[in-house]
């Protein structure tokens, strides 16, 4: 794995689909994620279609921001503790157990925002992260996930592939 590869590069293919952070979703967010010292970091410009109020982003990205950036997180901090690398077996896979936002202040939707994150517990299959997004270096959301290692069968529920015929 290059140093530089971001912690959605390494999902398995088969669960490369999510809205917010899935390489593979074309109408998706897309979200890259990476290490810097003991936080990662996001970087994403809205487009001016996520209004909220003119000149301020909808909440429900934010949410998603802070998801994403969130859930990312977390599997890196899990392959961090067994000091391995994200491409390597067996994958893990965390999905969102719950997931808690504060608007703090109306954030600009010109120009591009800075999620951070760290990880403030890693308990048995769950991992806890603590997100803020900064707009032109001021603090505008804060959010905490729990991010929960997913169950073998959820795993087995999402291996069709999205628009695959379901009858
Ligand atoms: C669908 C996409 C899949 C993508 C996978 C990508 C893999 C790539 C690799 C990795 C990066 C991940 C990037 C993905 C990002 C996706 C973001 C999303 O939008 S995810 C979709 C929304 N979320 C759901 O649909 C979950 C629905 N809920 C469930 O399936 C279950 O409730 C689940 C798995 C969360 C827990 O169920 P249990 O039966 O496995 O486990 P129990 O025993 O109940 O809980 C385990 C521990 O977690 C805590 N926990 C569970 N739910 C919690 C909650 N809501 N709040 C706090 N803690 C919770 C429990 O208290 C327990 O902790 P104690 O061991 O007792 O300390």
């Amino acid at each position: 794995m290059s140093e530089k590869s971001a912690f959605q590069d390494n999902y398995p293919e088969n669960v490369a689909h999510c809205y917010g952070c899935g390489r593979l979703n074309g109408h998706g967010h897309q979200i890259k994620t990476h290490w810097d010292g003991e936080e990662s970091v996001t970087r994403y410009r809205p487009e001016p279609f996520h209004t909220a109020v003119p000149g301020y982003v909808y909440g429900g990205l934010i949410a998603s921001l802070i998801d994403c950036h969130s859930t990312g997180t977390a599997a890196a901090a899990m392959y961090r503790a067994e000091g391995r690398e994200m491409d390597t077996q067996p994958a893990f896979r965390f999905v969102t157990g719950s997931l808690h936002v504060d608007y703090l202040k109306p954030t600009p939707i010109a120009g591009p925002l800075e999620i951070r994150g760290r990880v403030k517990a890693i308990q048995g299959r769950k991992v806890i992260v603590e997100s803020w997004v900064l707009a032109e270096g001021v603090v505008t959301a804060r959010g905490e996930v729990t991010a929960v290692q997913m169950p073998e069968s959820f795993f087995a529920a999402a291996l069709p592939k999205p628009g695959a015929p379901t009858a």
